[in-house]
């Protein structure tokens, strides 16, 4: 059980950045491969991170069984470092949503990312009752993501963040200024902000004067170090130092990651390979990067001393 209350896990994951590790696969069979994850994590844990998201979407969430989930949360809050807040995913439809929160719980977890609900587009009335059900389901402190087909609307969030204090936080995967700025006007510091574009080093520095002082980093698997001094020169507002970075190695990194779909999280594994930290291929309906953009990758990686 967390020691936690929502407002600590709030606060403590808005205070440094987020690791997001990918789950490890075995190539013969795809199937996961616990042994390397723990050990992944742990590795992972030893750096100064302000929470770990098991299974999220670097961690292909969406590729994994309910079953699988649990124990990947599981194995994440057995190897992470004590006191590391843990956070699990929930998806899918509202029942089945329900029954993730339900499981993280079991497995230990902190807190929830609720992930967009499959397929259907919904209204925001029903998107407000879809994020209360889970609320109401879980002591957990919850945090939306919006993104796809859950864009949540400022006044959405308000309303359910009134209703339900484990509300925590505001996952952004859209990008829209206007969106942020009229949601963080309107509920300040009652919720945290975090930045979960793909490669969302791309926007921190910008997306940290609109109140988002954190953001999902899928890049912190394989380069931790160049991943924290980049989120350092952000909230030191080192504007100079954060051009350089993304110059020399994030905008290269995201022409890689724009050639096919999906490879934002397969640049992640490519990654790991090429750090001498295999974590196995992704699951279908992901695709490996390609022998030659693995090539590239290495060099540009080579390029931040990794
Ligand atoms: O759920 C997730 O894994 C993400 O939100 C995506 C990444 O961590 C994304 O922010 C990135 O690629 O940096």
């Amino acid at each position: 059980m967390t020691d936690l209350t929502p407002a600590e896990l709030g606060r403590r994951i808005g205070s440094g950045l987020l690791s997001f590790p990918v789950t490890h696969f075995r190539p013969e069979d795809l199937s996961f491969d616990e042994d390397a994850y723990r050990a992944n994590v742990a590795r992972l844990g030893a750096y100064e991170v302000a929470g770990l998201f098991a299974a999220g979407g670097t961690g292909e969430f969406f590729s994994l069984s309910p079953a699988e989930v649990e124990r990947v949360v599981a194995a994440a809050v057995a190897s992470a470092p004590a006191g590391m807040p843990i956070v699990a995913p929930a998806g899918y439809g509202t029942v089945t949503a329900v029954e993730f929160a339900k499981a993280a719980e079991r497995a230990g977890a902190d807190g929830l990312l609720l992930f967009p609900p499959y397929l259907t587009e919904a209204s925001q009335d029903g998107l407000a009752a879809h994020v209360e059900a889970v609320c109401r389901a879980t002591d957990l402190g919850v945090i939306v993501y919006s993104r796809a087909n859950a864009v949540y609307a400022p006044e959405t969030v308000a309303r359910v963040a009134e209703r339900c204090e484990n509300l925590i936080g505001y996952k952004d995967g859209i990008g829209d200024i206007d969106h942020i700025t009229r949601l963080y006007a309107r509920m300040g510091d009652r919720l945290t902000y975090i930045g979960g574009l793909p490669t969302a080093e791309t926007y921190a520095l910008p997306f940290l004067e609109l109140g988002v002082t954190t953001y999902s980093s899928a890049l912190f698997n394989f380069a931790p170090e160049f991943a924290l001094a980049f989120y350092a020169a952000v909230r030191e507002r080192r504007r100079e130092d954060v051009l350089r970075m993304l110059d020399d190695f994030v905008l290269p990194y995201t022409r890689i990651r724009d050639r096919k779909q999906g490879y934002a999280v397969s640049i992640v594994k490519a990654g790991m390979t090429v750090t001498g930290h295999p974590a196995g291929p992704v699951r279908p309906p992901l695709t490996d990067l390609e022998p030659e953009e693995l090539e590239q990758l290495s060099a540009l990686i080579k390029g931040i001393g990794g």
